[in-house]
């Protein structure tokens, strides 16, 4: 194991925060500690970087025993991502980054002209050619954030660790700060800490993710083994919307009361009509909707009830008559997918009881939304009226 925790317990003013922290990684690996604000995670950070004493325990890096190393010998296995850790009053970005050579230099700190192309190549791997003459403090958050990598990446360490790196980046340099990091790991064997709040990239960029909640690390492990959507929604105590694993994506709450409309769907259809009813606050029923569909992972997510029957087996009639039943209770039907046109039998048998019932259909969601003469809010309130 290349880094490895035993029984490390971190803390503030000698009393332990998180304790029993057992973590070990292998050289070229990435590992991420997820959890909720306030949780911990920069405390562990910075323990295993020495910027804060450890409670008890120990911290092994390469088979080394951290309270053995001397910074000098730390900085020169360890980079650091964390932005408010430099000062740098009066710094070009250049010059930031290429205190990331430091480790390297003679004491006075002299850069050789190997160093000052590592500096600018350091700056190229992040794009930031342009920021190397600009005022470190004069430029943007996201560029800051990236200027920091550029000078963890010229100090060519063993291991890298970075406090939420992704924190003010948009999304193109997300997912570059992902791919330079995952590259490192790959190509150099470097091995990656770091923290994260998008649970969806930390799924797919790490080996290993923490969980870090209470006064233990809840769950630790690959991500497929360690996470499913209970995990995820009890770790973050979400109990207004929700957090979808398998789509990675976040739905606000649900809309409360008896669902007035109906939503035939299926194939994807029905989720933006399903967000856009969650946005005006209207309760809906969907169907419909074998389980391996997209619309089901939304659905399921936003409303309470969904007509779903298991994929890749007949559709019992039960289930049938529960959609029948559902869309009589409607005073509006949306076909999301124009399904009166395309071959689902199930659905079309759905959108004929809707026509029998006399209850009116919105044809075509995506054809109609595009008049731009429509509102779904305003077509929900009618039909009610009638
Ligand atoms: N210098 C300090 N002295 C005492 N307590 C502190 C100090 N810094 C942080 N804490 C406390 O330690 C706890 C953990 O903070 P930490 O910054 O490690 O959380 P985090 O998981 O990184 O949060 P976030 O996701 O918001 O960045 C918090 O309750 C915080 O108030």
């Amino acid at each position: 194991m290349y880094f490895r925790t035993e029984d490390l317990a971190v803390g503030y003013h000698k009393k332990a925060l998180i304790h029993d922290i057992n973590i070990a990684i292998e050289k070229g690996k990435i590992l991420t500690l997820i959890g909720p604000n306030g949780s911990g995670k920069s405390t562990i950070l910075k323990t295993v970087i020495k910027q804060l004493p450890k409670i008890r325990g120990k911290i092994y890096i390469d088979g080394v025993d951290l309270d053995e190393m001397t910074n000098h010998q730390l900085a020169q296995q360890v980079a650091v991502v964390l932005t408010d850790r430099i000062r740098t009053e009066l710094m070009t970005c250049g010059e930031v980054v290429a205190t990331g050579r430091y480790p390297y230099t003679n004491r006075l700190g002299k850069l050789t002209r190997r160093d000052h192309e590592i500096v600018q190549e350091s700056l190229r791997r992040v794009h930031g050619e342009e920021l190397e003459d600009q005022d470190f403090s004069a430029i943007s958050d996201g560029q800051r954030q990236r200027i920091m990598l550029a000078r963890a990446i010229c100090q060519q360490p063993q291991m890298i660790i970075l406090d939420e790196p992704t924190a003010f980046l948009d999304i193109r340099h997300k997912i570059e700060l992902l791919d330079i990091l995952r590259e490192m790991a790959q190509e150099k064997g470097i091995t990656v800490i770091m923290s994260l709040h998008e649970i969806d990239l930390a799924t797919k960029i790490s080996d290993y993710v923490c969980c870090v909640k209470g006064e233990v690390i809840s769950k630790c492990g690959p991500p497929d083994e360690i996470f499913d959507d209970q995990t995820i929604n009890s770790l973050y105590e979400v109990s207004h919307g929700s957090y979808n694993m398998l789509m990675g994506s976040v739905e606000l709450t649900k809309p409360e009361g008896s669902p007035k409309v109906f939503v035939v769907a299926g194939d994807g259809s029905g989720i933006p009509c399903y967000r856009a009813l969650q946005k005006k606050e209207i309760p809906f029923a969907t169907g419909l909707l074998y389980e391996n569909d997209v619309d089901y992972q939304v659905a399921k997510e936003l409303s309470d009830r969904v007509v779903s029957t298991p994929a890749f087996a007949p559709v019992e009639e039960e289930r049938l008559r529960q959609g029948e039943s559902l869309i009589r209770e409607a005073s509006l039907v949306i076909d999301a997918g124009a399904w009166e046109e395309r071959g689902n039998a199930y659905n079309r048998q759905l959108l004929r009881v809707a026509r029998e019932a006399d209850i009116p259909v919105i044809r075509d969601y995506p054809a109609w939304l595009k008049d731009g003469q429509h509102s779904i809010e305003a077509a929900a309130k009618a039909a009610e009226r009638r």
